[in-house]
Parts: C-alpha cells; sequence; structure tokens
C-alpha cells in the first residue's frame, strides 16, 4: 500500500485535476460524502442528532463545510465553528461556503481566545434543545500544516480534547487529526485527539508512524474516486509492508519437491562473545528456521563448546587466537572461511574491544557478499563514520533507536520524535556510492530507507517483542533471506514482517512474556501461512 506524503499528495490532486480533468470540487464532494457514510456506518443513524465541526482555513475546512451540508441531507443539525473569517476562504472551501450561506446553515466565528470559551456554553444550549451531539468534526488543517500551532487554534484543540462538556462525544478528524505532522508523525505543538480519522485516497505516512494511532483512532481511507492511473503515474516514496506485499516478496522461497540444501545458501555469522554466546545462538536459530541451507559461525575459541552444544545442526569455525571476544589476530582464517559463503551477519553480542573493532571495520570494508550489520556491529561503526570507506558488497544496517542515535550522533528521543528523518539522516551518513545501502529503523512501525530514499514502514510486530534477544534472531532471518536469493531490499522488508508476525502469533495466543527463543520457533509456522496464501 502506497503512502503519499503531502507534497506527493498535492501532485496526485494536480494529475487527477489538470491532468484527467476530475474538478478539485468533486474530490473534495467525495471526501465529505465518503466521511458522512463514515460516521452514518459507525456511530448510527444521524437524523435527530447535531454535531459540531470545526472549519479551519485551507481545503480541509472546505471539506468541513461538505460533511455540513451532508449531515443536513440526512437531518443532523450541522453546527459550524469558524476559525478564520468565513470571507478569507477561496478556491473550492469558497464554493462550499457559498452554498452553506445559501443553505442559512448556523455558524459561528471563532477567532479569538475569549471566543473559544463560549464554544461549551453553545453546546449546552443547543443539547437543552433535547438533540443529541453525533460527532465533533476536525476539519481545521490537513495536510496544509506546515508550522506550530498556536492561539485561538491551540486554544480549540485543547478544548476539544478536554471536552468535559461532550465527553462521550466521538471525535472524527477529517484527513488527518489537525496538529499531526502527515509526512513525519510529528506533533505540531498540539494535536486533536481523534476517534477515527476518515483520510482521503491513501493512507499518509505519519499516520502510521510509531504512537501515531493515538492520535488518529482508527484510520479509515476514503476512495475520492482518484483513479488508480493517477497513483501509478506519480512517484511515491513511502509504502506499506502488509501481509500481501511480504507473501508476493517471498514467492520465491516455495520449494520445489526435486531440492537440496546447497539450493539455499550458506550463512556466516560473527557475534557472540563472553556473557554474550546467547546474540549468536539466536542469530543462527533465526536463519535455521527461516529456511537457510547452511548456518556457520566464527567463534572465539573458549566458547566453541556453548556453542556447539546449542546448535547442533549449524557448524562453528573455533577461532584459535580468539579468546572470550572475535579478534583481528584471526582475519586470516575468518577471510578463508568467508570465501563460499552467501551472506554474512556480524554483531549480535559481539562487544566492542578494540581489536574486535579493528575486525569489524576491515570486514564491513571488504567483504564482497551482502552484510547484515547489527547490535555492537553498528556501535563500533558509529564511532568510526569518518573512516568508512565504500564497501565491497551491499550492506543492511539493523540499528534500534538506542543504537540509530549513536550512529547519527543525537538522543534516543530525538530519534524517536521524528524516526523518518532519523532513518533517512543514517542512510545519508553510511551511503557511499555505487554500493546498496538498507537501513532498518527498528521499534514500533520498524521502518526501512532503502535506495533512492524509498521508506517500507512495517505493520506487523506487537509490544511483546520488546524483550532480549528478538534484534538478534531478526539479524538471523535477514541473513537467511539473503542467502534463499531475495535482494537486500526485499530480503529486509520480508523479513522484518516475518519477524513481526511470528511475534504476532505468540502475542495474540497468550500476551508478552514469550522469548526470542519462543519467537524462532514459531517461524516456519508464520513462513508456510504467507506462503499458502500465494495463488
Ligand atoms: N483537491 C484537493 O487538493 C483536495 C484536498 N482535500 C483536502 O485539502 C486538504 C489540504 O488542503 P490545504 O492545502 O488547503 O491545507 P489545509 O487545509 O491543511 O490548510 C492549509 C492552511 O492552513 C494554514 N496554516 C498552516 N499551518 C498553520 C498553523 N500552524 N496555524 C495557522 N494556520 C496554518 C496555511 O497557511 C493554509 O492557509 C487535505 O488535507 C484534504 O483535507 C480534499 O478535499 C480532497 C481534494
Ligand atoms: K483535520
Amino acid at each position: 500500500m502506497k503512502l503519499p506524503g503531502s507534497e506527493e499528495m498535492r501532485a496526485i490532486d494536480r494529475c487527477a485535476i489538470e491532468e484527467f480533468g476530475i474538478p478539485g470540487v468533486v474530490l473534495m464532494e467525495n471526501a465529505g460524502t465518503g466521511t458522512v457514510r463514515l460516521i452514518e456506518e459507525h456511530f448510527g443513524t444521524l437524523s435527530g442528532t447535531f454535531a459540531l465541526i470545526f472549519i479551519g482555513p485551507g481545503n480541509n475546512g472546505g471539506d468541513g463545510l461538505v460533511i455540513g451540508r451532508h449531515l443536513h441531507q440526512r437531518g443532523c443539525e450541522p453546527v459550524f465553528f469558524f476559525l478564520v473569517s468565513p470571507d478569507s476562504l477561496t478556491g473550492d472551501a469558497a464554493v462550499n461556503l457559498a452554498v452553506v450561506q445559501k443553505l442559512k446553515l448556523p455558524f459561528h466565528v471563532i477567532d479569538s481566545a475569549t471566543r473559544v470559551k463560549t464554544i461549551p456554553v453553545l453546546f449546552k444550549q443547543i443539547e437543552s434543545r433535547g438533540k443529541p451531539c453525533c460527532a465533533i468534526i476536525d476539519a481545521i488543517f490537513g495536510t496544509g500544516l506546515t508550522r506550530d500551532i498556536s492561539g485561538h487554534f491551540a486554544d480549540t484543540i485543547d478544548l476539544i480534547n478536554g471536552r468535559s462538556f461532550a465527553k462521550h462525544t466521538p471525535v472524527v478528524a477529517v484527513d488527518t487529526p489537525s496538529g499531526l505532522d502527515s509526512d513525519t508523525g510529528k506533533i505540531f505543538g498540539r494535536c486533536v485527539t481523534a476517534t477515527m480519522t476518515a483520510t482521503f485516497g491513501c493512507a499518509k505516512p505519519g499516520q502510521v508512524m510509531q504512537g501515531s494511532s493515538a492520535v488518529t483512532g482508527s484510520l479509515h481511507v476514503i476512495d475520492i474516486g482518484i483513479p488508480p492511473e493517477v497513483i501509478a503515474k506519480n512517484t511515491i516514496a513511502t509504502s506499506l509492508i502488509t501481509a500481501e506485499t511480504a507473501a508476493d516478496w517471498l514467492r520465491g522461497l516455495k520449494r520445489q519437491a526435486n531440492t537440496h540444501k546447497g539450493s539455499y545458501g550458506h550463512l556466516l555469522i560473527l557475534a557472540g562473545s563472553a556473557g554474550k554466546t546467547g546474540a549468536a545462538i539466536l542469530a543462527a536459530r533465526g536463519a535455521q528456521r527461516s529456511g537457510c541451507g547452511l548456518v556457520s559461525l566464527c567463534v572465539p575459541y573458549d566458547l566453541n563448546t556453548i556453542l556447539e552444544t546449542s546448535l547442533i545442526e549449524a557448524m562453528t569455525v573455533p577461532l584459535p587466537t580468539s579468546s572470550s571476544v572475535l579478534n583481528v589476530s584471526d582475519l586470516a582464517t575468518i577471510l578463508k572461511h568467508l570465501d563460499d559463503k552467501t551472506a554474512v551477519v556480524i554483531g549480535p553480542g559481539l562487544g566492542t574491544d578494540t581489536r574486535t573493532a579493528e575486525l569489524v571495520l576491515y570486514l564491513y570494508h571488504s567483504v564482497k557478499q551482502p552484510m547484515v550489520v547489527d547490535a555492537d556491529a553498528l556501535n563500533i561503526l558509529a564511532r568510526h563514520v569518518d573512516q568508512l570507506r565504500t564497501p565491497a558488497g551491499p550492506r543492511i544496517l539493523t540499528p534500534h533507536p538506542g543504537e540509530m542515535a549513536r550512529l547519527i550522533g543525537r538522543n534516543a528521543t530525538e530519534v524517536q520524535e521524528n524516526r523518518l528523518d532519523a532513518g533517512k539522516l543514517c542512510y545519508h551518513r553510511f551511503k557511499k556510492k555505487g554500493r546498496e545501502l538498507v537501513v532498518i529503523l527498528k521499534g514500533a512501525g520498524t521502518l526501512i530507507v532503502t535506495d533512492n530514499e524509498q521508506v517500507l514502514i512495517n505493520t506487523s510486530g506487537n509490544p511483546g517483542m520488546a524483550a532480549g534477544g528478538m534484534g538478534d534472531v531478526l539479524s538471523g532471518i535477514i541473513g537467511s533471506l539473503l542467502c534463499q536469493g531475495l535482494s537486500p531490499t526485499i530480503a529486509a522488508a520480508a523479513g522484518v514482517y516475518l519477524h513481526g508476525m511470528a511475534g504476532d502469533g505468540l502475542y495474540s495466543e497468550n500476551g508478552h512474556g514469550f522469548t526470542a527463543s519462543d519467537l524462532a520457533c514459531n517461524l516456519p509456522r508464520c513462513l508456510k501461512q504467507l506462503l499458502d496464501h500465494l495463488s
């Protein structure tokens, strides 16, 4: 599913209007009627009720005017609160204002803090006539919001959110809750907390970012008559990873009867140190349980027994001069074992010892195979950004917010406030010309930034996955999908979806408390479920 940002949505609207000849007022009409239909479906009959409709300065306000007209048509009394002078409306919004004025529908101009305070009084007056309020409609700002909300706009949003005068009345956001940056999910100072959002044409990237559902409420996409040809013709950088897309990407993993392990690649994992052997084990399990043909691990000599006894189906390479951590002095042995491998995972539980760091930097630069760079390998990269040369092969970086903060020189809160910007910044910092790079920013709504700034946002996963070892399993899954022939971007995107899906199965059955090992065990079932759905 495509998620156009505000610029892209403007281009889509323009294309529908100018190139395909669909008038803007028609799109606005469809947006309004679609929203009213949605309200009716969810909140029941509208006849004999009233609704408060807050109208802002742009076309979002125009949508609100259409909504009011159609509520009126269904026997619901619309009460408009204009947050700007009605005379200032232009274009399609002004066209709809003229109709509303001809119908003599009631309105109030709320253009100061003092006037905001009159809203509860007006509400009580209307309610005393014996009508219930069916909804509060937020048509203040849509995709045209560009700066922090202040003054009487902010006061109105605070009043809507507090609404002690109308505690149980649902709030319906038109296109997007006013205050939510539809590109990034950032809040412009204030934001309407909606019960439901009716968004037009397509969902927007900011609406699916971490935490945005707290302000969008349930999100519904309304078809406003933008032809699929218009969507196909316009470049949209962001899309959603769904079960359908993941299944389609994994199509090639369906197995023929006559097959052997050599067809599914050989993954080399460089992970683990004294006290963190579990990270290496979990990465290997993630790889094995997502169908990797063969898995080998390069391990410090002293830890070899632990790994060999825990991973009986994997092979290990005990490194002679590495004791508790991987050591650059074993480089020659590692390079020898790299020769026949399809892909590499480096980082889980490695530690950041200087001898390990030297090894990681060398391999990041020189390994030709695609490489998943995770955990401590990322912490090492973060300390040596200036020394990084063009890598010899594709790289997939898999930071969680803390690691991302170190990679881009911000703190974790800043990363979480604008995950999209953080992902893009990291991509540009590590991108080298001619080499494929994929950045995966983990967390709720994991996002992936890849070449040409394409952004993919994941829809699977749950709070039960906030537990140690989950990331290690993910690195193994992605390594395994690379081994099975998927491109770095698709391995990353399908891997992230599969990982979240395996967690979702466990969470929906028993809630949180499942482990990364449990999740790994659930991978074959999820993979099968996805592949079975393919026609
Ligand atoms: N043909 C179209 O373009 C369609 C547009 N539609 C609606 O139009 C919306 C986009 O319309 P607009 O581009 O007019 O944008 P908005 O309606 O979001 O409002 C933009 C206006 O708000 C002002 N503004 C921005 N930030 C502000 C702030 N912090 N404080 C005070 N004023 C601020 C701007 O100066 C501008 O006047 C969509 O979200 C959607 O609801 C729909 O009707 C479908 C068709
Ligand atoms: K809105």
